[in-house]
């Protein structure tokens, strides 16, 4: 397996999706930092509780691997609903919605993923039922078409987006609330990472969680790759999980100091060699390591800022002196915009 594997922000085998589905958080308690969104989402559930109602509709928006399914599963649990998984790219008609929608049970919490994908006659159908818990279904061809409207049982829709700008703005406005998720810091990550090695029943040291929680881009998933990786080197090599054995698991992988992944060092390594810093603009940097400018700008570019090797400009993206001195490059004397670092 390659770096490009054991960094990468989305899940990389079935095997790792059963492996995550055992060690998700099944409560808001047991949900580690999202401080904030956790204490919004609280508020949201109990007064809905209180008041015998279902939920207001939720957006969860952010980066892959930081927590959207497993709230969308938390806040069906919390309201003690079932609860039913679909995604965007799964409903290409409005048809498909108004399958799913008209088979929902009171209280149902409807999990949408990806739901900037859904396609747009079934946006459309999605505003009303949102709205008014009722659909309109067509019968009929041509002039003798008509309408017919279809009570829903009240639900609660949890749609979650890697890119909530992309949501057309009626769709946005009815969600009662949209959750951003941030990346993770070190101490919330050894928490999610000395939980998940409790249940792995590993026992590794502290200091080796978190030079593992330094290295996993901000985000659980790959905390919780990483470390059983670091399981795996440990059973073969014997000895205890201690830093040296981390860190020579994570040499192994290719996964350096910041845990930058393929795509993160790529944009790096065209940023700074073939642009000499920047700026630059997002769509010559998609085009120029042959991605799609929608995932550097929401999966790419949120990290690399946060860690403090990009900055955005009003005339594109610059590297800073950090970026420069992490990949051993030359700062080219006076590329850099006067203020950025
Ligand atoms: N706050 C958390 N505490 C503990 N574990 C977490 C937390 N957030 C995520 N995880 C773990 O990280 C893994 C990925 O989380 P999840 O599938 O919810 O991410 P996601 O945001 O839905 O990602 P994607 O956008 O790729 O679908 C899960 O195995 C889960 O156990
Ligand atoms: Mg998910």
């Amino acid at each position: 397996m390659s770096n490009a594997d054991v960094t990468a922000p989305e899940p990389i085998s079935e095997a790792e999706l059963v492996f995550e589905g055992a060690l998700r958080p099944r409560s808001l308690d047991e949900f580690v930092g999202q401080t904030k969104v956790r204490g919004q989402l609280q508020l949201l559930l109990q007064a809905a509780a209180i008041q015998g109602r279902t939920a207001d509709h939720i957006l969860l928006a952010g980066p892959p691997g930081l927590g959207k399914t497993t709230l969308a599963m938390i806040v069906a649990h919390e309201s003690n609903k079932p609860l039913r998984m679909s995604s965007g790219p799964a409903i290409q008609h409005a048809g498909d919605l108004a399958a799913v929608l008209s088979s929902l049970v009171p209280g149902e919490v409807l999990f949408i993923d990806e739901i900037h994908r859904m396609a747009r006659s079934a946006e459309e159908m999605l505003y009303l039922a949102m709205e008014d818990f009722r659909i309109d279904i067509m019968v009929g061809k041509g002039a003798g078409a008509t309408s017919v409207p279809l009570d829903l049982a009240p639900f609660t829709l949890v749609g979650a987006t890697t890119r909530s700008g992309m949501l057309p703005n009626p769709l946005r406005d009815r969600f009662g609330f949209t959750a951003h998720l941030e990346f993770y810091d070190e101490p919330e990550l050894e928490q999610v990472l000395f939980r998940a090695a409790h249940m792995l029943d590993f026992s590794i040291d502290r200091r080796g969680l978190a030079e593992i929680a330094g290295r996993c881009r901000g985000t659980p998933r790959i905390a919780n790759r990483l470390l059983r990786r670091v399981r795996d080197y440990v059973l073969v090599h014997g000895g205890d999980a201690d830093l040296a054995a981390v860190r020579a698991a994570l040499a192994l992988y290719d996964v350096d100091e910041l845990g930058l992944d393929r795509l993160d060092r790529a944009v790096m390594e065209i940023m700074l060699t073939r642009f000499g810093g920047g700026p630059v603009g997002l769509n010559t940097l998609a085009v120029s390591v042959g991605e799609e400018a929608e995932t550097i700008e929401s999966v790419v570019e949120p990290f690399l800022v946060r860690i403090g090797l990009i900055t955005r400009t009003p005339r594109g993206r610059v590297a800073t002196p950090q970026a420069f001195e992490h990949f051993g490059i030359q700062h080219p004397q006076g590329s850099l915009l006067p203020g950025v670092l």
